[in-house]
């Protein structure tokens, strides 16, 4: 759907350079969702390997996310492999609805009540991401914790409309449950991509 090289906003690799492909197509339908403009699934052009890592490696970094819509919708094994072979380390932030594809340096896993995650994404995460919506979410966020792996990093981000409401209980929870960290947009405070 789009693709631009900017500083990875939120969650472990915040503040990071990284080259974003934004791939079309998602069926899960946050009511929240901050780009529902990828949601059709034909609607967005396609691009060849070949020029997809060359556009990557026009630029000075070497850290590549795979984002959407929801990508795992797409069969990935080739798309990470062209990466990998041209020296990018490759990150997914998926919703964990589909099953995993590609082979992947760091895999974020958000999931949502719209449509559940898979266990075996889960199980793969290296970062657990919960969007605080309300309240009740910090009970949902623990029950999404307890099935992903020991190493697993966990955060808790605000939903963007909600933030000046929900940024300050997910501080108090935080600082009560000490084994979750706050993420932010950083990208939106920004103003960037
Ligand atoms: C747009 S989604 C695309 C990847 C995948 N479909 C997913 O949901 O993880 C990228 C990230 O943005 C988060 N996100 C989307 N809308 C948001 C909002 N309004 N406020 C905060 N985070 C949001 C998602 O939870 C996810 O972690
Ligand atoms: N800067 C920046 N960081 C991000 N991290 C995850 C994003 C996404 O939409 O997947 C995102 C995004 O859209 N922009
Ligand atoms: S899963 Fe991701 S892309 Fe799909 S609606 Fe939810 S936030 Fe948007
Ligand atoms: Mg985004």
């Amino acid at each position: 759907m789009e693709q631009f090289y900017t500083i990875q906003g939120e969650g472990y690799n915040t503040g990071r350079a990284a080259y974003f492909i934004r791939l079309g197509g998602c069926d899960v339908g946050c009511v929240w969702c901050d780009v529902k403009e990828s949601w059709p699934l034909d609607a967005h052009p396609r691009h060849a390997l070949p020029d997809l890592v060359a556009a990557v490696t026009a630029h000075p970094g070497r850290n590549v996310v795979v984002t959407g819509g929801e990508p795992l919708m797409h069969e990935l094994g080739p798309l990470t492999a062209a990466l990998q072979a041209a020296g990018c380390q490759t990150w997914i932030e998926t919703s964990g609805a589909y099953p995993l594809s590609g082979n992947w340096n760091w895999i974020c896993v958000s999931p949502k009540k719209f449509k559940a995650p898979l266990p075996a994404v889960l199980a793969a995460a290296h970062e657990l991401k919960i969007v605080v919506f309300n309240k009740s979410d910090f009970a949902w966020a623990e029950e999404h914790a307890a099935l992903v792996g020991p190493e697993c990093r966990l955060y808790l981000q605000p939903e963007w409309s909600k933030a000046s409401a929900m940024t300050p209980l997910i501080v108090d929870y935080v600082k009560a449950h000490p084994h979750w960290q706050v993420s932010l947009q950083t990208h939106k405070y920004l103003d960037i991509p």
